[in-house]
């Protein structure tokens, strides 16, 4: 029997650092087959200019999966239909990345894949071509028909997940409500349960407002919602600490006891993880139906051929995803 697994990797915007990182992936052998879902031409040019090594391998999926050593990688083909130039990004390539996201997600559900990890997407440039895109957390929940997902951020010693994710600044005091808050933190608490075999998960929640409130002078959604929420939770058995005030949140003695904290928004949590990750942080969805992780940073246009993309998240990314699936 071969018990050997697959892992899809969708580079991301071709004109930008993702084909890089791949490249940069192929050096190294890994316990499983990569599968590449993204045009074998393109990955081939990148490495030439790279001046690394790369041998590319027809994805096969009715053969075994077959790990690869240094220097060589399986591809999924899939043909970008304008020229790709590095750090020139073209809308005409849009729907191929979009093309590409789909058959990996598919893949996944359809379990020819063990888990999904994906390089950096333009967001402006595919919205600039007409599709309406936010980003792969969104793009997946609604490819896996799941109401809601939640995104999380990872380091070595620090968990940071997000109660509302790529919305305008105004918009999130109304995305917090009793049901959605309570949603949120039974994903988190599953997904900590199940894939990272926490039994009983500890969530430290940040408040909306500087202060949590102060007692209601700097906002009320503290008061009137997410207290309430959190104390029917507890009354659940939900082992939840908050709302605590986020500028003080982020200090060992609660970094100890919490499993993961819960920032209210894109910006109040992920700027202190990134700072902390220093480029190794690893983005992980929780509530798909499959594995799906992600680099913690963007496409770097300005670096993309250049030899200078710091492969490091990816690397972190590859390595956490092979220890989920395993
Ligand atoms: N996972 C994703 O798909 C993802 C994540 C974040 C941002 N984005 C998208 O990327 C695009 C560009 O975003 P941005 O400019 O805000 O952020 P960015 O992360 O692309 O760049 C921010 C800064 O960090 C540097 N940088 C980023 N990654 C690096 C790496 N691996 N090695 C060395 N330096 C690196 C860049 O050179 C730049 O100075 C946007 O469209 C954004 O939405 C995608
Ligand atoms: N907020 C994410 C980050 O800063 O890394 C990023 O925008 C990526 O999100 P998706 O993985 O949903 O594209």
């Amino acid at each position: 029997m071969n018990d050997q697994q697959r892992i899809v990797i969708t580079p991301g915007e071709p004109a930008g650092i993702g084909t890089d990182l791949i490249v940069a992936l192929a050096q190294h052998a890994w316990p499983v087959e990569l599968v590449i879902c993204a045009d074998p031409t393109l990955l081939a040019a990148r490495a030439r200019q790279l001046n690394m090594l790369l041998r590319l391998h027809q994805y096969l999926p009715d053969e075994p999966a077959t790990p690869r050593p240094a220097g060589e990688l399986t591809v999924l083909a899939i043909k970008a239909p304008a020229p790709v130039i590095a750090g020139e990004l073209n809308a005409d390539n849009s729907n191929y990345v979009i093309a590409t996201l789909a058959r990996a997600c598919d893949g996944c559900l359809g379990g020819e894949f063990a888990a999904l990890l994906t390089g950096p997407v333009h967001k402006g440039i595919i919205n600039d071509c007409g599709l309406s895109f936010s980003s792969h957390t969104e793009y997946f929940a609604e490819r896996c028909s799941r109401e809601r997902v939640v995104m999380m951020l990872v380091t070595e010693s620090l968990r940071v997940a997000l109660m509302t994710t790529h919305l305008p600044l105004l918009a999130v005091s109304s995305a917090i409500t009793s049901s959605s808050l309570a949603a949120v933190i039974k994903i988190i608490v599953n997904d900590l349960q199940q894939k990272f075999g926490i039994a009983q998960p500890c969530i430290y929640v940040c408040g909306l407002n500087p202060h949590a409130g102060e007692g209601g002078h700097l906002g009320r959604e503290e008061i009137e919602v997410i207290t309430p929420t959190l104390d029917a939770l507890r009354t659940q058995h939900y082992n939840i600490v908050g709302p605590l005030p986020a500028d003080t949140i982020f200090q060992p003695k609660y970094l100890q006891q919490a499993d993961t904290v819960l920032a209210m928004y894109h910006d109040q949590g992920l700027p202190v993880l990134k700072y902390q990750g220093c480029g190794r942080a690893v983005n992980i969805t929780l509530g798909l139906p499959f594995i799906r992780t992600s680099v913690a940073h963007g496409t770097a246009i300005e670096l993309a051929g250049s030899g200078h993309a710091d492969a490091s998240s990816i690397k972190s990314a590859l390595n956490l995803t092979i220890k989920l699936i395993k």
